[in-house]
């Protein structure tokens, strides 16, 4: 597998699944950076599933629309964000063949490298779960195994996450990938799900893989620290990661 290491650091955010709060996650932190004056960038490979823009009624993608703000960098055209968008909510080859086209490959990487002169650091968002086709070439993991960035797994809290979150740290262990932690999102809170009680001390026992953060349901705010609440710098944790 070739490798593409980039010259700013940065972390890649990857989901157990699609629609666990990748975006929201990835968004919180470029926020926190960009609130200390981290000049911090985000990408993300491809996006598929638009929606239509609540002013203009032109399509867009709520995930770059969410990136770029976190950012605060309004001007920033989509493309650099998200270099190749597409309209069905489905795994991104898939969406880009009912479009009559096909995931560039070479765009994948280059819209990436273009943000190493820009920014300090990067946020990198996969796309689903880390097994989801991100072409019809390669995975998520292929893709993320050509970045060397660390990891941060993004997990549902709530019951079978405990499966989800192993499964996910399996796989990207088998590739020798670096994993900085796991952090539980508590995206759907359904009151009778007790198991978010326990979710944290479970992944817990069966993985050294820490555990950085629960985060609430509608937490606006920066992440915090599992059980200790401290702030999370990211910048440092990417560093003691090298
Ligand atoms: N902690 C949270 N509290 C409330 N809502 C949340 C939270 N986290 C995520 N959400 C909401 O859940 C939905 C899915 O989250 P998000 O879009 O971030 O998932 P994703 O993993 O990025 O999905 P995709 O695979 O499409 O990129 C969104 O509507 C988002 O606003
Ligand atoms: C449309 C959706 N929100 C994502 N952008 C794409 C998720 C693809 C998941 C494919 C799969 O693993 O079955
Ligand atoms: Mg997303």
């Amino acid at each position: 597998m070739d490798v593409f290491p980039l010259q700013i650091p940065g972390f890649m955010v990857v989901g157990t699944d699609t629609d666990v709060g990748k975006t929201f996650v990835s968004a919180a932190i470029a926020r926190q950076l960009t609130a200390e004056g981290v000049r911090t960038g985000v990408y993300k490979p491809a996006c598929s599933g638009s929606v239509a823009d609540e002013s203009t009624g032109q399509p867009c993608w709520q995930d770059v629309e969410l990136l770029r703000q976190a950012i605060g960098a309004t001007e920033l055209p989509t493309e650099r964000i998200c270099p190749q968008t597409f309209h069905a909510p489905l795994a991104p080859p898939v969406a880009a063949e009912k479009e009559g086209r096909q995931i560039d490959e070479t765009l994948l990487l280059e819209g990436v490298r273009w943000w190493e002169s820009q920014v300090e650091f990067l946020i990198v968002e996969g796309v689903g779960g880390v097994l989801c086709p991100l072409s019809s070439q390669q995975l998520i993991v292929d893709f993320a195994e050509k970045l060397q960035y660390p990891l941060l797994i993004v997990a549902r809290a709530g019951l079978g996450t405990i499966n989800h979150s192993l499964l996910t740290i399996e796989v990207l262990q088998q590739r020798g990938l670096t994993i900085a932690g796991l952090i539980l999102n508590d995206v759907d809170p359904e009151l009778s799900d007790e198991s978010r009680l326990s979710n944290a001390e479970q992944i817990q026992k069966w993985t050294s893989v820490p555990v950085l953060s629960f985060v609430p349901f509608d937490w606006q705010s920066n992440l915090l620290r599992y059980q200790t609440q401290d702030r999370i710098d990211w910048r440092q944790l990417s560093q003691d990661l090298l």
